[in-house]
């Protein structure tokens, strides 16, 4: 049995759907995590294989990219979103959210190099309240909780839009990460459950079952936003993100 830590967000749902309806099903064990979480289990070896954040590939020594699927997107993600009820410039303060490892360094990187401001970043823990937000701060927050918090404030930027609009390329935020090599059989049964998976959006969101917007909307989400196919472009931008993400301070 293979185990495969797999985030637990509905972007990952289609993914989830092809492997548990492909003949690979009898043969692996699902673990549905967040993706700091996908991580940590893979280095480990509490998992076999994870949808590993592109930020965490630096805590391996080598790995191997087992798929040409991911989690990305060509412009604005939806559900990857600084948040707060100021400008970008009165920013003083950003809380970072602990269940990622993309998207934190991604925000230190906007800062950096787009937005050009110098906030003080702190991190969330799991008890903390996005709710509870004051003047002059802000969240970094990803996955489905996006789709709630986004209602209580006024100021949402889509750090992947912005990265867009900046470098003019996609953004990935996972990728299908192997620390040791695994059999080309498996691979491939993989592949094709991951394959079946993308073609069958509708299916998936109806499977789904921690839906917290509606059916329409999460079909949507899934077709425009998230990008589920990692070519070219999208690994060049995995490589400048590397590159920049080297320039930063942690
Ligand atoms: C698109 C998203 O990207 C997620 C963000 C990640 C991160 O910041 O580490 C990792 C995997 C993705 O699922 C999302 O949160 O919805």
């Amino acid at each position: 049995m293979y185990k495969i830590s797999a985030i637990s967000y509905l972007n990952t749902a289609p993914f989830a759907y092809g492997l548990k309806h492909s003949s690979v099903n009898k043969k692996i064990k699902l673990l549905y995590d967040y993706p700091a979480e996908c991580a940590r289990k893979l280095l480990k070896n509490e998992a076999d294989l994870s949808l590993l954040p592109v930020g965490a590939l630096n805590d391996f020594d080598s790995y191997h990219i087992v798929s040409n699927f991911c989690i990305g997107s060509v412009g604005p993600v939806r559900s990857v979103t600084l948040i707060s009820n100021n400008k970008l410039n009165d920013i003083r303060k950003i809380y970072l959210d602990y269940q990622s490892r993309t998207s934190v360094l991604l925000v230190k990187i906007l800062c950096k190099r787009v937005w050009k401001i110098s906030p003080e970043f702190v991190s969330l823990k799991p008890t903390d309240n996005y709710k509870s937000l004051e003047k002059n701060e802000a969240i970094l927050l990803i996955g489905d909780r996006v789709f709630e918090a986004e209602k209580y404030y006024s100021n949402i930027i889509d750090l992947s839009e912005e990265w867009y609009n900046f470098y003019k390329l996609p953004f990935v935020f996972a990728v299908w990460v192997s620390k040791r090599k695994l059999s080309d059989e498996f691979i491939k049964e993989l592949n094709n459950g991951l394959e079946l998976g993308v073609n069958s959006i509708e299916s998936a969101v109806d499977e789904f079952n921690q839906l917290v917007i509606c059916r329409s909307e999460a079909i949507e989400y899934l077709k425009h936003n998230i990008s589920y196919r990692l070519d070219e472009e999208k690994l060049k931008a995995i490589e400048l993100f590397q590159e920049l993400s080297n320039t930063i301070d942690l």
